[in-house]
């Protein structure tokens, strides 16, 4: 939709105005875009304001003043997956191959939100698959994990959201997908271990069906190639 196509470019751009402008051509369009996100931003200012009230805070104090619209902004920018298909992203740079390795992007870094506290959870990312007649460009496969990864998530969702996106634009022999990732609801607070570590897999195809396959993955992540 091309409505979302250029919000989401704008959102990349990390600015509240559409400097980013581009897909959609005409002035109502960019009008009820532009509507649409002040109307978004006043929303999200209103409910910071009420969170700095409940917190004793005075939200008119001069440190304060533009916290709202700060935090609004900055929440549009942490949650911009939401306005973005991965899989449209990933078609963008589909080409025909006959390479049939295994293709592995490793030490994705990835920041996302946890769905319970939203607090953010960050790490790394490993994605590989075998392709069967067709490759992707490599940056689509970082640009995947940062769509799902931009949404309020927890982390085995995410692992299989971008399993599965490369599974149905690729159709390729096997995908696998490791997140090593650090939880800040479990190291700023709650259990407060600060060094715990969460790792997630999702795999599929060759990568379940063979264990050689699946060891030559694991080997390549842990850098011992
Ligand atoms: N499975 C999973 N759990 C998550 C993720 N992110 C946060 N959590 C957990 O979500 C759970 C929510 O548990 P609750 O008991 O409802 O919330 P809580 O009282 O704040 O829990 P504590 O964090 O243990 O203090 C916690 O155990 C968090 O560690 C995630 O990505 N995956
Ligand atoms: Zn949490």
């Amino acid at each position: 939709m091309k409505h979302e196509k250029t919000l989401s470019d704008t959102l990349e751009n990390n600015t509240a105005a559409y400097p980013g402008y581009s897909v959609c051509a005409d002035d109502d369009c960019l009008d009820e875009l532009q509507d649409s996100e002040t109307a978004t931003i006043e929303k999200l200012s209103g409910a910071v304001t009420t969170l700095l009230e409940g917190l004793g805070e005075d939200p008119d104090r001069e440190g304060l003043v533009k916290t709202p619209e700060r935090v609004a902004k900055s929440l549009r920018f942490l949650t911009k997956g939401y306005s973005q298909d991965p899989e449209e992203l990933l078609k963008k740079a589909v080409f025909t191959e006959s390479y049939d390795e295994m293709v592995l992007v490793r030490d994705i870094d990835l920041f996302s939100m946890c769905e319970h506290h939203m607090l953010p959870f960050f790490g790394k990312a490993h994605v590989a698959y075998i392709p069967d007649g067709k490759i992707v460009g490599l940056s689509k496969l970082a640009r995947v994990v940062e769509v799902f990864a931009r949404r309020l998530q927890v982390q085995e969702r995410l692992t299989q959201q971008i399993r599965d996106a490369i599974e149905h634009v690729l159709n390729p022999r096997g995908v696998a997908v490791v997140i090593e990732a650090r939880h800040m609801c479990m190291v700023m607070r709650g259990v407060e271990k600060q060094n715990s570590v969460t790792t997630t897999s999702a795999m599929s195809g060759e990568f379940i069906a063979s264990e050689s396959t699946r060891s030559e993955f694991l080997r390549l992540i842990h850098g011992r190639s």
